[in-house]
């Protein structure tokens, strides 16, 4: 048995303790016990449960886990502190906004003997499993990956780490990239924002990915892959799993923790997270070498 705290209540950090209190019976998620979250703010009991304190959280020996849903900015510093305290960590993606980090942090956890887990719910969706399935076996001649949303807050950082599920899908369909050239336009006063990044992929396919976020604009992903055989315009519309995205990655963490995941998974999962952050920080810094100025 884990005891469980969850970290950072807002829209993600509300949809863990949801799953927290009500696990998913026969699967690995049982085994996870609620013990509160914790917060900045003072909060009322949320679905049932209590708030705590961060320090009684990080001290108490009934407590094995935390789930870390605060902002970007603030990943880092709890991911720290929760393995310091020897607890297992779930974080919410990206789970840190430098390479360094991501290397220090992971020593860190093998050097305590913890799991530290990185939810990527945009690798769980009906719609990009069978995308993934539909595009197996196919060879890209090129492709783009243009995705538009509402503006973030600053807290949530440079939009290269905060789109980071969308280089993730890219990395994942069509394997480690190389970044050729990277652009940002920022319309401060509108709140509007456009990266425009170029890669290659092993075998010099050039992939390009638009990540647009101002006022008005919905959450939408489009694609327009090129393959040999023939044009994908359009995700794939698979019909929506009996199991959440959410309630996925908790039974994944949830099994991580018991020792049900391969050594070999957790090393290629590993592996993609840091080579996403990589080309996440040299998109950032090749933005802002063009622009001169850091964001
Ligand atoms: N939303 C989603 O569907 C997904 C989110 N993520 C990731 O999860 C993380 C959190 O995202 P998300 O939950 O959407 O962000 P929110 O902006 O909803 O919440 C972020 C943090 O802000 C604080 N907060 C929330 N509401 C308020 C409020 N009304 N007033 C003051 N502070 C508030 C909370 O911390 P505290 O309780 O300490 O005050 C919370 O943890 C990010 O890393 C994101 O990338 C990843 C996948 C999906
Ligand atoms: C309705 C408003 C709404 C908000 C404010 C929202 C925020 C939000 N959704 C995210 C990802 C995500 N959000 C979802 C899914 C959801 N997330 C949800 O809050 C809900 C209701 C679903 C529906 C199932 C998924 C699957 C991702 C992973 C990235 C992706 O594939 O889009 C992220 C992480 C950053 C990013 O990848 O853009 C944020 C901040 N998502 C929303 O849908």
């Amino acid at each position: 048995m884990f005891g469980t705290v969850v970290v950072g209540v807002g829209i993600a950090g509300r949809v863990r303790i949801r799953d927290l209190v009500n696990p998913l019976p026969s699967t690995a998620s049982e085994k996870m016990i609620p013990k509160g979250f914790v917060s900045r703010r003072t909060l009322e009991d949320q679905q049932g449960l209590k708030q705590i304190s961060l320090d009684d959280a990080l001290a108490r020996e009934d407590i094995h886990a935390a789930i870390i849903c605060t902002e970007n900015s603030y990943h880092e510093d709890c991911i720290r502190k929760f393995l310091e305290a020897g607890k297992h960590v779930c974080v919410e993606y990206p789970m840190a906004l430098s390479l360094d980090v991501a290397h220090d942090l992971w020593d860190l956890a093998d050097e305590k003997g913890k799991v530290l887990h990185v939810e990527h719910i945009e690798l769980l969706t009906a719609d990009y499993k069978q995308l993934k399935k539909d595009i197996q076996g196919k060879e890209l001649i090129n492709g783009t990956l243009h995705f538009t949303g509402g503006p973030l807050p600053p807290s949530f950082r440079f939009i290269s780490f905060s789109g980071i599920a969308r280089l993730t899908w890219l990395v994942d369909l069509f394997g480690e990239l190389t970044l050729t050239s990277a652009h940002l336009v920022e319309e401060k006063d509108k709140n509007y924002i456009k990266l425009n990044a170029s890669f290659h992929t092993t075998e010099n396919q050039p992939l390009t990915w638009i990540e647009e976020r101002g006022p008005g604009l919905s959450r939408c992903k489009n694609i327009n892959f090129h393959f040999t055989s023939d044009t994908m315009t359009c995700l794939p519309d698979a019909p929506r799993e009996f199991v959440g995205v959410f309630m996925q990655d908790f039974i994944i963490f949830s099994q991580k923790l018991q020792g049900q995941v391969r050594q070999e998974a957790l090393q290629g999962e590993k592996r993609r997270i840091l080579h996403c952050l990589e080309l996440a920080e040299k998109i950032q810094q090749l933005c802002e070498k063009t622009t001169g100025s850091r964001m």
